[in-house]
């Protein structure tokens, strides 16, 4: 076997979810005649719920949702599965990661399944001639959720988009978990640098910032975050960590972590106030968080290793890991999520692809909560495999539960 298909075969072994859902997908056949275009990040998870997905009979047109997250033997092993299509490359260019979205496009898609929803708003704009065609789609992350809704508020979103990023099953496992292990180890393989004792600095105490704020803590880190919300700032010096601004933490910090899904939020200002050796990288969304542009045109000197740049600014060595882009995949040896963890969001994927194809046409344009039968279905799936039982409630419960004059 080839290495691309390698990892499919790697990866599916942990993947019983989407094992459960193709079993019956194989034998129903529920996306017959169904297009999807998706643009996700194309490796070894992503692609066990491509052939999850042509398994139950769609044409899937996949390419990539960053430049640098690509696993080009992935892509290749994608192209040998019957149904599937894959256009992704690794380190491409900005033109040709949106020449790989508009080959995706051209297919005339039916549903589309987006990472930051680079897909919609090409279609909302340069590709508008595709519209009628499509009967709805799904979005996996909280910033391509902001998106559509900011495109929805404005009433310029065409179709119905779910919102798979923000069910529980989602956030509470791919978001915290997942970002908080794989951002971390990330970081850890990419500079080979010690965590315990270090003052870490996370960005953002939202569900990536916290999960990455517990497991830096795990390893002995001293734990900074900065926030613009009170209320969570106020939960994260509650969970024990040091809460300041990013002028204060830019002067203390040794590794910073930014999952704002925000922009600017280590700039000029802070850049000139770091430490020497100060270790940068983003969680967050695109590669916007960190301002390498400034860095780009003030540097004295640079270097360039293995997924890290190394900018020398006012004498002091600043190390960037990933182009500043999303740490977790973009840096060389980055794998992305766990498998358990992607499981459980490409199960829903699955599903909600199933339901969008099905009920799509009766909605109109807008962003729509994942139904919570999918998302119970997932957790439903997810126990089974691992043999856990849990109680269902009573009648005697159920009417208790629903009613309002039983006191003390
Ligand atoms: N690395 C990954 O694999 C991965 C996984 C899931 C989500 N994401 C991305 O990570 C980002 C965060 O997702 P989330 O689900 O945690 O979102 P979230 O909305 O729960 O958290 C973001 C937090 O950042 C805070 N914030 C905003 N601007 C800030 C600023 N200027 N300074 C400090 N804090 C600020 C917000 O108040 C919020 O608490 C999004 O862009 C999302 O798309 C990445
Ligand atoms: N496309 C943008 C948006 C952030 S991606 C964040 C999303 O990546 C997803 N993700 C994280 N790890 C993996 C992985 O290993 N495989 C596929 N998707 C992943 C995760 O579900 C999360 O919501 C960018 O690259 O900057």
């Amino acid at each position: 076997m080839k290495s691309g298909a390698l990892k499919m075969s790697w990866a599916r072994q942990y993947m019983p979810v989407l094992g459960e859902i193709r079993k019956r997908f194989e034998a129903d056949k529920p996306l017959s005649g169904t297009k999807i275009a998706m643009a996700l990040h194309v490796e070894a998870k992503t692609a066990v719920l491509v052939e999850t997905l042509a398994a139950g009979g769609a044409e899937v047109y996949i390419t990539g949702c960053n430049p640098l997250s690509t696993q080009d033997d992935v892509a290749e092993a994608l192209n040998d599965v019957s149904g599937v299509h894959c256009y992704a490359k690794r380190a491409c260019s900005v033109e040709d990661y949106y020449e790989a979205i508009d080959k995706v496009l051209d297919v005339n898609p039916t549903v589309t399944i987006d990472d930051g929803m680079d897909l919609i708003h090409r279609l909302h704009t340069e590709r508008r001639d595709l519209l009628d065609s499509i009967v709805g789609g799904c979005e996996e992350t909280t910033t391509g959720i902001h998106r559509l809704r900011s495109m929805a508020a404005e009433g310029k979103l065409e179709f119905p988009v779910l919102a798979v990023n923000d069910t529980p099953m989602k956030r509470h496992f791919d978001n915290i978990h997942g970002t908080g292990e794989s951002a971390l180890s990330a970081v850890m393989i990419t500079t080979n640098s010690l965590i315990g004792g270090k003052w870490f600095v996370v960005a953002g105490y939202g569900y990536c910032g916290r999960g990455l704020a517990k497991m830096a803590h795990g390893l002995g880190a001293k734990v900074i975050v900065t926030e613009i919300d009170p209320r969570r700032a106020l939960e994260a010096h509650m969970d024990g960590y040091h809460v300041m601004t990013m002028d204060e933490a830019a002067k203390i910090g040794d590794i910073f972590v930014t999952t704002t899904g925000n922009t600017s939020i280590i700039g000029e200002k802070q850049f000139k106030n770091l430490k020497n050796g100060a270790i940068l990288s983003n969680a967050g969304h695109f590669n916007v968080e960190i301002d390498i542009e400034w860095l780009e045109s003030h540097k004295e000197g640079f270097e360039q290793r293995d997924g890290i740049d190394t900018y020398i600014i006012n004498g002091k060595r600043i190390n960037v890991l990933a182009e500043g882009r999303l740490v977790n995949l973009a840096v060389p040896k980055g794998m992305g999520h766990p498998i358990e963890v992607m499981d459980l969001s490409f199960g829903l994927q699955a599903l909600c692809s199933e339901y969008i194809k099905n009920e799509g046409s009766a909605l109109s344009g807008g962003v729509y909560d994942v139904p919570n039968e999918i998302d119970v279905a997932v957790a439903s799936l997810k126990l089974k495999s691992l043999n856990v039982s849990i109680d269902a409630l009573t009648e005697e419960q159920k009417l208790y539960m629903n009613s309002w004059d039983i006191g003390t």
